[in-house]
């Protein structure tokens, strides 16, 4: 029996990516496809590179029914929407996954304060799982709620876990700065992602006032065993996928280039999807495009006695639907690979 999934907001990019990586998983079955705008379309009409993969009609959401339809949910909405399915999907006993903020804080305030609205499941905070699988992964496999990560927070979090897991960095000098392709803003239409405003383009925004940063900020505290605050500047690059994140702190004794690159291979060993690239590679964007890999290497500069990471996602994969798909794997049981062990696509 293959697992029936639920995707609701399935015609958004995020959306559109895990039915892109669910058609071909050998044990799921898309059993309903939500939408907003394109109720009754065909899914092939939205997005025609499935067409002859998924035969099926976008449904408008009624969370009873299509819970009731399906043993997994994913959520892939705008944050603030996934709690009222959070609810009925726990209410029948289902397993529930959602792409977007709501489930991804610790502390009600805190997602309160950064996304300014109001928490309607607080209670259900407590039994829902960051899905990081790398850094939570027995929490993950015994889990009904899962808050998958945001995208920068993913790149930020597993480039900077080794350094902190072996309190190697001074915490109070971490700097992200983050660069992003244009899918990671959603489908929908707004002047700062017209092809004229981003082509040729590059530029900063939210400048230390973007969301990811106290998301981030919790899930480094934990790996370092004490509060952080960094600084997190996300710019916008003129292409389609993709994050490139540069990552700096200051090292508190002098350690050689060998030894950290010794302790990321020892950190990562054995796990498929981060790659601590071999010596005299560089992390870069092609290379992980359309693939759930984040490629990391970490550089030592003993002229300022830092350290300088750079690593890689596909911010819809690894950042979003790659990494729910990847913790539904967890959920059930099944290798953690299934579904997603393909190289990128280059060029
Ligand atoms: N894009 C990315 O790289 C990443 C996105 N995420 C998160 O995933 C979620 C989805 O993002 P993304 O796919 O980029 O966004 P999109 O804007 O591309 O898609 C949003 C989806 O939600 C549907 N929708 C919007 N409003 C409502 C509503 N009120 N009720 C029901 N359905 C609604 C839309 O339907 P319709 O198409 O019909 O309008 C669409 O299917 C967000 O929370 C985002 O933060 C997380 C990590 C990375
Ligand atoms: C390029 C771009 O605009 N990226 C988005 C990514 C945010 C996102 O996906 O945020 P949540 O999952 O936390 O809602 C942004 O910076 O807002």
């Amino acid at each position: 029996m293959k697992i029936k999934v639920g995707i609701i907001g399935a015609t958004g990019y995020a959306g559109a990516e895990l039915v892109r990586l669910l058609v071909s998983h050998p044990q799921a079955e898309l059993v309903a496809l939500t939408t907003q705008s394109y109720e009754d379309s065909q899914f092939y009409e939205v997005y025609p590179y499935i067409y002859r993969y998924v035969d099926q009609k976008c449904l408008q959401l009624d969370p009873p029914s299509l819970v009731g339809a399906a043993d997994v949910i994913f959520t892939a909405l705008p944050h603030g929407h996934a709690m009222p399915v959070a609810r009925e999907a726990l209410r029948q006993g289902k397993k529930f996954i959602d792409l977007g903020a709501d489930f991804r804080f610790d502390s009600r305030e805190v997602y309160e304060k950064w996304y300014k609205v109001e928490h309607t499941a607080p209670d259900l905070l407590e039994q829902a799982v960051y899905g990081l699988p790398e850094l939570h992964r027995d929490k993950i496999r015994s889990a009904c709620l899962v808050g998958n990560p945001g995208c920068y927070p993913t790149s930020v979090i597993l480039g900077l876990a080794p350094l902190l897991a072996h309190g190697l960095v001074d915490t109070g000098t971490v700097v992200a700065d983050c660069k992003s392709g244009v899918s990671g803003a959603g489908r929908g239409l707004s002047l700062g992602v017209h092809f004229a405003e981003v082509n040729e383009n590059f530029r900063a925004y939210n400048v230390g006032q973007h969301r990811h940063t106290p998301e981030i900020e919790q899930e480094l505290s934990k790996l370092a065993g004490e509060d952080m605050v960094i600084s997190f500047t996300p710019h916008l690059t003129p292409m389609n996928r993709g994050i490139l994140s540069t990552l700096y702190a200051r090292l508190k004794q002098e350690i050689s280039a060998a030894k950290v690159r010794a302790l990321y291979e020892e950190y990562y060993n054995g796990e498929f999807f981060v790659r601590v690239l071999p010596e005299g590679l560089l992390p870069q964007t092609k290379a992980v495009a359309g693939s759930n890999h984040c490629d990391l290497v970490p550089v030592v500069d003993p002229r300022t006695g830092r350290v300088v990471v750079i690593s890689v996602i596909d911010n819809l994969i690894k950042g979003a639907a790659g990494q729910a798909v990847q913790n539904m794997n967890l959920m059930y049981d099944l290798p953690e690979t299934m579904g997603l062990d393909r190289p990128g696509l280059y060029p």
